[in-house]
């Protein structure tokens, strides 16, 4: 478990990470999502023991990740924004370095290389100075080195870049497998792949948390209280009528959609869908489309990183619950 306390992280008069307290639980993939400049790889760094936070503090399985940096470390596996290889080793040999840096057993270390390099797909370069790989290559590796020593929390700021399609699809693959027997926190400005991989989104914006929940519930909550749009057969004027008698509407548009039949656009603050239901069946008007309106992951996010809507996030419904100064926020 990672618990994140009020955590605060200024550079001169810049506060590029603003009293941010979350909870990771373990064995989940969770999605650090926020606009550039959100301050998600200084929360990392921070996380991860790379960073001096201004105020608040870490906690990696208990262990305070300044006050026992050691035992806070060997609980995680980082791969930094910018990996941190060296051109002039083979990727054998940096794996091998890197091994040793993390203690782990002589007698082990063949195997547990031999692993990462299988998980990781560096086989065929091995022997390759480094300074001779893709950038593709380097990331993997980055990762390699990330996995090594099996640590139980995985922490990876932007772990697709500079991969082409197929090796996005293959680190997500891996990042999946991973999640079985570790906790994975990766950080991404693709949506697509945070919505693909994650089952829990913590979206920062200027240094705060504006959202902490399953993408589903994101999306669900923040879908405009309840739309529903329906198409039945019709005219504008019958349809209309129809819908005044449902007094929970707060907006609607009616407008003609073929020669015989309305589409519309409903809100309200409740789900209306059996009234609406009900009340087309009672003026015997066939409703021949139902549908709520689900708000994308795109769509949320946008409105949770508006400029200065982090002022305002106790006004986010639903499950969607921003920090608190508690340390709040459980994901
Ligand atoms: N060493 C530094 N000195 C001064 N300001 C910094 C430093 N590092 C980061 N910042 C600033 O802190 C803020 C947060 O930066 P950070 O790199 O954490 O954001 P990010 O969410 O990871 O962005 P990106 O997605 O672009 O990597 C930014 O405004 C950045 O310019």
């Amino acid at each position: 478990m990672i618990e994140v306390k009020n955590l605060v992280k200024r550079y001169g008069d810049h506060c590029a990470v603003d009293h941010l307290s979350f909870t990771v639980a373990d064995g989940q993939i969770y999605g650090f999502l926020g606009p550039n400049g959100a301050g998600k790889s200084t929360t990392m760094n921070i996380m991860t023991g790379y960073l001096a936070a201004t105020e608040g503090e870490v906690l990696i399985e208990g262990h305070n990740v300044l006050e026992e940096p050691e035992e806070a470390r060997r609980c995680i596996g980082y791969l930094p924004e910018i990996p941190p290889v060296y051109p002039e080793m083979t990727v054998r040999e940096y794996l091998h370095f890197c091994a040793q840096l993390k203690k782990i057993p002589k007698a082990e270390q063949e195997n547990q290389i031999a692993q990462v390099v299988a998980l990781t797909h560096l086989e065929e370069v091995a022997g390759r100075l480094i300074r001779n790989l893709s950038k593709g290559y380097r990331q993997r590796l980055g990762l390699a080195q990330a996995i090594l020593g099996f640590p139980k929390i995985i922490i990876l700021d932007e772990p697709t870049v500079g991969l082409d399609p197929k090796q996005i699809i293959e680190i997500r693959d891996l990042i999946r497998r991973l999640a079985r027997e570790h906790t994975v926190i990766l950080s991404s400005h693709i949506l697509s792949e945070v919505r693909a991989v994650c089952d829990h989104i913590l979206i920062i914006h200027k240094g705060k948390l504006v959202a902490c929940d399953t993408p589903e519930n994101l999306e669900e909550h923040l879908s405009g209280a309840h739309t529903v749009e329906i198409e039945a057969k019709g005219s504008c004027e019958q349809v209309e009528e129809i819908l005044s008698g449902i007094p929970s509407l707060t907006g609607k548009t009616v407008s003609p959609k073929t020669e015989s039949t309305v589409a519309a656009e409903l809100t309200a603050a409740q789900d209306v869908r059996e009234q609406l239901f009900r009340a087309f069946a009672a003026a015997d008007c066939p409703l021949l489309e139902l549908t709520p309106r689900i708000a994308s992951l795109e769509e949320v996010f946008l409105e949770l990183t508006r400029g200065g809507r982090e002022e305002s996030a106790d006004g986010v419904p639903g499950e969607v619950r921003p920090q608190d100064e508690e340390g709040g926020g459980q994901a």
